[in-house]
Parts: structure tokens; sequence; C-alpha cells
């Protein structure tokens, strides 16, 4: 497989976000992953992003990586307590970072790709206004994005509203697992409507600002499957499917929750007003899917959504997921018939056992991994799907929430001790494949 199998439009390229790789928190205001990360007992071994990768002092030095790699695009997301203080205040020198960061890369035709929220809301909106629960959050969410098209929308012209909305309600507000680390149910159904509205309030004015540009969300997509053919199981199965998958892409296509998740939800208030789906439901240009493995699901009548994740049988990476590149093409199928809108592959990658040995890190089952996804792609693209870009996850190790350093995703290797980047075979890899030998 080589690269000029692809289309001739098709962006590779690579991905970050402004937690997990920038540190530079002296000119920044905190976010709720600060003040996580620092409680004790939420990150492994007490990990936080104060330092991660020093990328708000290096950013050139990663840029000029990238360059070396070849890709065509980088996806990072901005940091919104470092560009309005407090989340409310608009910070020149927090604004002019960002300003630098994109002009770097045009420098280098890296086209960038903006996520608006990658997780890292201001603290002090959490605290003063209750954050994502508060649906006064969606004004100050379009307020922030505004801000940013037009200072970034005459250069960036592709833009990510939302990061994984799945991960922020569920993980966020119902398991616990990121921050604010609440155990909610009803409340991560709150959440879920108020990113959703802040989506669409972005998108409204994202058409008056950045007349020319595309802008779309992106969630986890996960390739969910039954475990048997017993009924109870593998409707299981389509519930969560709904819960994950649906649930975040259904109200912007079809101005509706997929309604046999709505029904299974009897204890669930979901008291909407009428004119939100209108908002919710903003013409969007494209889906970010973010897929990395798949979900083996069976009936669990002690769980408020009934199911419970059952032990796959696959090959796994170091979280613990199956290697499953049928997933990716299954699922890009499924959204090119059902919302009939061009996607964008915006994560996919994995976490290793890389070891730095003589400067260098021997990561042949990464390259393995991006290969048999990228046919996966390359299959689906074959099969019709409107597919433009694909970021492998992560240019570089960084932060990996919960996990904290413990996780390496990168293509490049970072020692956090020295903060010296070097590319590891897959990057090595990466590069040979974007020059299409
Ligand atoms: O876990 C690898 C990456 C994160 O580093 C990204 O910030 C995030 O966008 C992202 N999403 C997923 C899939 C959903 C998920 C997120 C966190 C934990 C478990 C699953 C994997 N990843």
């Amino acid at each position: 497989m080589k690269r000029t199998d692809f289309p001739k439009e098709f962006k590779f390229g690579t991905a970050t976000a402004s937690y997990q790789i920038e540190g530079g928190i002296e000119d920044r205001s905190p976010s709720i992953w600060d003040e996580f990360s620092h409680t004790p007992g939420k990150t492994k071994n007490g990990d936080n992003g104060d330092v991660a990768c020093d990328h708000y002092h290096r950013y050139e030095e990663d840029i000029e990586i990238m360059k070396d790699i070849g890709v065509d695009a980088y996806r990072f997301s901005i940091s919104w307590p470092r560009v309005m203080t407090d989340g409310i205040k608009p910070n020149e020198k927090g604004i002019d970072f960002y300003q630098k960061l994109v002009d770097k890369l045009l420098e280098n035709n890296i086209t960038p790709f903006i996520t608006l929220y990658h997780w890292d809301l201001p603290l002090y909106l959490y605290k003063e206004k209750n954050g994502w629960l508060n649906p006064d959050i969606a004004n100050y969410f379009q307020d922030y994005a505004s801000l940013m098209f037009n200072k970034l929308g005459d250069r960036v012209k592709h833009w990510i509203t939302l990061n994984e909305p799945w991960c922020s309600a569920f993980l966020g507000y119902f398991v616990g697992e990121h921050a604010p680390g609440h155990k909610d149910f009803q409340e991560s159904f709150y959440v879920a409507h108020n990113l959703l509205r802040s989506h669409g309030k972005a998108v409204i004015a994202f058409r008056d600002i950045v007349k020319d540009g595309k802008i779309g969300i992106t969630n986890v997509v996960t390739k969910v499957e039954s475990l048997s053919n017993d009924e109870k199981d593998i409707q299981a199965a389509k519930l969560v499917d709904q819960y994950i998958n649906g649930w975040y892409h259904d109200p912007i296509v079809y101005g509706k929750y997929p309604e046999e998740a709505v029904n299974s939800l009897k204890n669930i208030k979901l008291d909407i007003p009428e004119n939100d789906f209108d908002i919710i439901s903003q013409t969007i240009d494209f889906f970010g899917v973010n897929y990395y493995s798949r979900q083996v699901i069976s009936y669990d009548e002690n769980h408020p959504l009934k199911f419970k994740h059952a032990e796959g049988p696959l090959p796994k990476t170091e979280m613990g997921w199956e290697i499953y590149p049928k997933g990716l093409y299954d699922k890009l199928v499924e959204f090119n018939n059902k919302y009939k809108l061009p996607l964008y592959i915006t994560e996919n990658g994995m976490a290793g056992p890389d070891k730095l040995e003589n400067e260098q890190i021997h990561d042949d089952y990464r390259i393995n991994y991006i290969k048999d996804h990228f046919k996966s792609t390359l299959d689906a693209i074959k099969d019709g799907v409107d597919l433009r870009g694909y970021f492998i996850w992560s240019l570089m190790d960084n932060f990996e929430w919960a996990h904290g350093y413990s996780k390496r995703f990168g293509l490049v290797y970072v020692d956090y001790n020295t903060q010296k980047r070097y590319l590891k075979d897959s990057a090595l890899w990466y590069k040979n494949f974007l020059l299409n030998k």
C-alpha cells in the first residue's frame, strides 16, 4: 500500500491536545484538569500537565519534527483558559501563542485543524458557573469560539468544536475517571446535552465569521459487538452503540436522540426545550472519527444502562484495547451511509511498550497497527466512503489523562527528564510512506 493509492487531496496528519502537551501553566489560568490531576489518587503516580512535553516553549522544534516527517496537516486543540482568563476575559499573551503556532505551521505548508475543546474547561467556569451542567455554558463557549474564529479564522479553515463529548459527559460525570470526577448518571445526560448545545452555538457563530471554512465535531467512534447471539446481549450491544455513537451524532444530523436509547432511560429526566435541537442540528461540514478499538458487550441487569464489557480474545495494546482494524472499516461505511457527511479520522493510534535504546525505539507493533488501519481506511474509500483525512494519535508521547505519562502513543518518543524528542521507527516509517516510498 502506497500513499498514491489514496485520493490526491487526502490529508495525512498527526494530532495532539493542549493539556496533554503544552505545560506553560505560568501563562494561563487553570482548567478542571489542573485541579483534577493535582488531586491525590486521580492520576497514575500523581502525574499532571504542569510541564507535560513543554510544547508551550518548544512548539517551533515540534513543528520542525512534523515538517521532517512530512505531514500534510496537524490537529491540535486550543487551551480555552490560556486564551481567555477564567474562560471570560481575552488574554492577548495566550492568543499570541496560537497566532505564532498557526503562522509557523503555514510557513511549513502544514494545514492546521483546530479543536476548540479537548477537555480543559476553565476552572472558574466550573467552580463559579457550574461548568457543563449550566445551560448558560453554551453562551460562554460561543463567545470563546467567536474570539478564536475572529483571531485565527483568516488562516485556519478547518475547525472541530468538541473532542469526544461522550468522554466529557460519561467519563467526567458518570464514571468519574476524568475531570471533574463526578459520578452522577443524571448529570452526565445534562452535560451531554449542554455540550451539544454549545457545539450548535459555535457552528452558528462560525457561519457568520469564517464564511469559507469547514466545521465539524469529533466523537469517539467504537465498534460495538454482542458477546453472543443471545437476544439480550444483542439488544444490550445495540443500546450501547446508541449511547456512545448515536447519542452524539443523531441529534446533529436528525435533530433527536436515538429513540430506543431514550426509551430505555426510564428514570432519566431529559426535559429538553423544543428549540434546543434547532441549535444542535446546525448543518456541519464533516464528522471527526476517533477510532481505537471495539467493545464486546453483554447484558447486565445491575448496570443503569444494562450492559457490561466482555474481555475480547484479540491481541491488545498497552491500554488493554483490542487491535481491530475491521471495526474502523465497518464504522466508516456505516457512518457514510447513515449520516452522508464527509469524514476525517481525527484520531487513531496505539499505546505501546516503547523502549528508548541507543536513541532508537523499535516499535514495529505500531507500524503494523498503522498499516492495518490504513488498509481499512483505503478499503472504505474504495467502497465509496467520503473520507478526507487521517490523523495519527499522537505526534508525540504525552499526558494520557488518568494514566499520566505511563502510556506512550507518540510517533515521537519524549524523554520527560530531558524533554528530548526521538523519532520512533514508526515516525521513520510514516516519513517514507508520505514520500510514497
Ligand atoms: O487514549 C488515547 C487518546 C487520548 O490521548 C485523547 O486525548 C482522546 O481524544 C482519546 N479518545 C480515545 C478513545 C476514547 C477514550 C478516551 C479516554 C479513555 C478511554 C477511551 C483515545 N484517546
